[in-house]
């Protein structure tokens, strides 16, 4: 490894020693730019990655409401704004009980190199809040929504800072969270939020964005192999935004998903599953995953299995943060497995991705797999910014072309960096690139 990366590993370990999850984001990254080091001195002479590590601002806020008993709930709210060296900070927001700035930050970071390789202007943010949105209202979901918004207007606006959905946060929150952004500053702001719905400045395409543009990426990877994903056999991990859609699309490609998840257990059919009926249960009824075996028979239902149990040809992790190990790693690789598509972001830990990376799996990471959904919510700004509305075929065609760019990019970078084929060189180096550039171009900030 080079020097320059291991001095600026022990600096931000020793800054962040609480952040488990931020500094695996950052070891992952960093260990990949030796290459790049080696080839732009000014890089080192800068101190450019020890810059990139720390966020440029991060909000940590009291969020207190009433819940629908009259008695008043704190919540802790976040927003980091990692770099702006390439736009407006741009990135979701995460309602979960898990979320803590750790968390944020090292969505924030993944977030930079991810928005970087789409090749639009945006920078690198994310947010969230310890809230837990499971059993709740929508009355109690609009009143939290309503009281995060009263702290997070005054740091976002169309050209400061954007933020959209995430775990927890779909369309409903999106609505809540506009509103409130317009009475509190008495305008109609389209371009401050993106996931909007369709009839007040939202763009088609942006709820399937995530799912489709992973499968886009995964049939981009199977081509290169002189391969297609008809027929093959597949698992997802979740049942929410992400997960539903790749699994919409991997039927439409003729591929059989026999398997998804939430975090109660795992449904499972050889003969494939109804994407209609999943779709009914988990975003229009808010139910947990279970209930799918009421309605499809053939189906089972089993609590608190994981997916990555059940032999398959791909699989394609969209559900949360380490959710794969190197047990399951192992499993799948043991059970025929050829192809790893993160829909998530980091959901393989380090050592899954080493027992990848030394097989047959052919393994993408998140920040170039799934970045078909912050890359429409870069086309809803522009469609805001224009007054335009473009139609679901011209987005999708857009999503489509944005995602070859990106896997042509990461093969690219790995190559030109001597990793040919690895794919996580490639996005890491492709998306760093970028976003160095811009900084040494913009001076000491
Ligand atoms: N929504 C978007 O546009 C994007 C989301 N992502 C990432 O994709 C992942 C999923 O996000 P969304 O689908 O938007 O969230 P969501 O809230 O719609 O769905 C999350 C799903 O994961 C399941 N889940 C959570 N923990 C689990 C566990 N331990 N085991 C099994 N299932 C579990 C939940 O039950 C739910 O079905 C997250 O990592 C998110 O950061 C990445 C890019 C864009
Ligand atoms: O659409 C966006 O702005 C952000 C999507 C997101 O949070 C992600 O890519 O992880």
């Amino acid at each position: 490894m080079h020097p320059a990366i291991t001095r600026t590993l022990e600096v931000v370990q020793h800054r962040n020693h609480s952040e488990p999850v931020f500094l695996q984001a950052v070891q992952e990254v960093l260990e990949t730019l030796s290459p790049v080091i080696e080839e732009h001195p000014e890089i080192e002479e800068q101190n450019l990655l020890e810059r990139l590590c720390e966020p440029e601002r991060q909000i940590i806020f009291r969020v207190p409401w009433r819940d629908d008993k009259g008695n008043i709930q704190v919540n802790r709210g976040f927003r980091t704004q990692f770099n702006s060296v390439l736009g407006p900070y741009k990135g979701g927001l995460r309602f979960h009980p898990t979320v803590n700035m750790g968390v944020i930050k090292f969505l924030a970071f993944e977030q930079i190199f991810k928005n970087s390789l789409t090749g639009l202007n945006i920078g690198g943010g994310k947010g969230g809040a310890d809230f837990d949105p499971k059993g709740k209202s929508d009355e109690e979901v609009m009143r939290f929504c309503q009281a995060f918004m009263n702290e997070l207007f005054r740091h976002v606006s169309y050209k400061r800072d954007v933020p959209a959905g995430d775990i927890g946060v779909g369309a409903r929150e999106i609505g809540y969270l506009f509103g409130q952004y317009k009475k509190l500053t008495n305008s109609f702001e389209l371009g401050v939020i993106t996931g909007k719905g369709a009839s007040w400045g939202g763009s088609l395409g942006r709820t399937e964005a995530t799912g489709y543009g992973t499968v886009y990426f995964a049939e981009e990877m199977m081509k290169v192999k002189s391969d297609s994903l008809q027929g093959k056999t597949c698992v997802i991990s979740g049942s929410g935004n992400v997960a539903l859609y790749a699994l919409q699309k991997l039927q439409e490609l003729g591929a059989n998903v026999v398997a998804c998840s939430d975090s109660s257990g795992v449904i499972y059919d050889p003969k494939g599953l109804d994407f209609d009926a999943l779709r009914m249960i988990k975003e229009v009824e808010r139910e947990r995953i279970g209930k799918y075996t009421d309605v499809h028979g053939s189906a089972t239902f089993r609590p608190d299995a994981k997916v990555w149990d059940i032999e398959c040809d791909a699989a394609f992790p969209c559900a949360t943060q380490n959710e794969l190990d190197a047990g399951d790693a192992r499993k799948l690789v043991k059970n025929g497995c050829r192809l790893v598509c993160e829909g998530a972001n980091m959901p393989c830990t380090p050592e899954a991705i080493e027992i990848f990376r030394g097989s047959e799996v052919n393994f993408a990471p998140g920040k170039a797999a799934n970045a078909g959904g912050v890359a429409v919510s870069g086309l809803e700004m522009q469609q805001n910014a224009g007054l335009e509305h473009w139609s679901f075929e011209q987005v999708d065609k857009e999503l489509h072309k944005i995602m070859r760019g990106i896997h042509e990019s990461c093969l690219r970078y790995a190559e030109q960096y001597h990793r040919r084929g690895d794919y996580v060189s490639g996005a890491n180096i492709g998306g760093f690139l970028r976003v160095a550039e811009a900084m040494i171009c913009q001076g000491l900030i």
